[in-house]
């Protein structure tokens, strides 16, 4: 069987794309959607997407981390999937598609910057040292005194395997504020199990995070990833945090095809 593939990034984070509007992609073997992602021996990914038809809105997104499970909402690979359908000419400058966290809403201008529609989040775990969400993927925040140097793998993986979040486990954000509006953050995700250049929903997870425990006072927050900036914005409304929106780019980067 041969299969089209497509590549994109959003600031780093980067995705195996393939259309599986005919159903004919083997969705459920783990084994190739790893090999898929493997960087060496395959195309190389954080993840792996299938976009698929949808009875009630534009398509519907199927996400698998590399490990080749089939995983929860990724924001960065939302927006991709978002530019990949404008590419195939299904969606002009706004699109509402379906994903395992519900419906997302989003617009995308000429320079495929991509504006993401994300679900509320009504609830904010505050713990001593760290703040605990989940933004359409579970996310653990803490601060760091050295971002830079700071051995994310090794204790992002303690945290991720620990005590706190059992067999689900979370994905695990490092944070250093930079100002009123700015944050820093590396992210180790669960299901890569190591640390990516980017994380959307992470970056959603932080700002929302920062606000909650009073760090800024804004709704509109820059996030610095390793692979870029992305931008957060979203409205308190009594407890809940409603209209979230992870805005950044996404960009194609090559297509090709192989038999599996
Ligand atoms: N990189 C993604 C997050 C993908 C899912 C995550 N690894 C998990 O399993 O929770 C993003 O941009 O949100």
């Amino acid at each position: 069987m041969s299969i089209t593939f497509y590549k994109y990034q959003g600031t780093g984070n980067d995705f195996v794309i393939i259309d599986n509007r005919d159903l004919s992609f083997p969705k459920n073997n783990t084994k190739l959607i790893e090999h898929l992602c493997d960087r060496r021996f395959g195309i190389g990914g954080d993840g792996l997407m299938l976009l698929e038809n949808d009875n009630l809105t534009d398509f519907k997104m199927v996400y698998y981390n590399s490990d080749g499970n089939e995983s929860s909402m990724c924001g960065n690979g939302g927006r991709c999937l978002v530019a990949f359908a404008k590419h195939l000419g299904m969606v002009e400058k706004e699109t509402t598609f379906i994903a395992t966290d519900g419906l997302h809403q989003a617009q995308i201008n000429d320079e495929n910057i991509v504006s993401l529609q994300m679900i509320d989040v009504a609830e904010v775990k505050i713990e001593s040292n760290y703040v605990f969400l989940n933004t359409g993927s579970p996310h653990h925040v803490q601060f760091v005194d050295d971002l830079e140097h700071f051995d994310v793998k090794t204790e992002g993986a303690k945290i991720r395997y620990g005590n706190l979040y059992g067999k689900p486990g979370s994905n695990i954000n490092f944070v250093k504020q930079i100002s009123d509006t700015e944050f820093s953050i590396r992210t180790y995700e669960r299901g890569v199990e190591d640390e990516t250049l980017s994380c959307g929903t992470g970056a959603t997870a932080v700002a929302i995070a920062m606000h909650a425990i009073g760090k800024t006072s804004k709704n509109e927050i820059t996030i610095n990833v390793e692979g870029g900036k992305l931008k957060v914005s979203f409205e308190k409304e009594g407890e809940t945090y409603k209209n979230v929106h992870l805005i950044g780019p996404a960009k194609f980067v090559f297509s090709g095809s192989l038999t599996i």
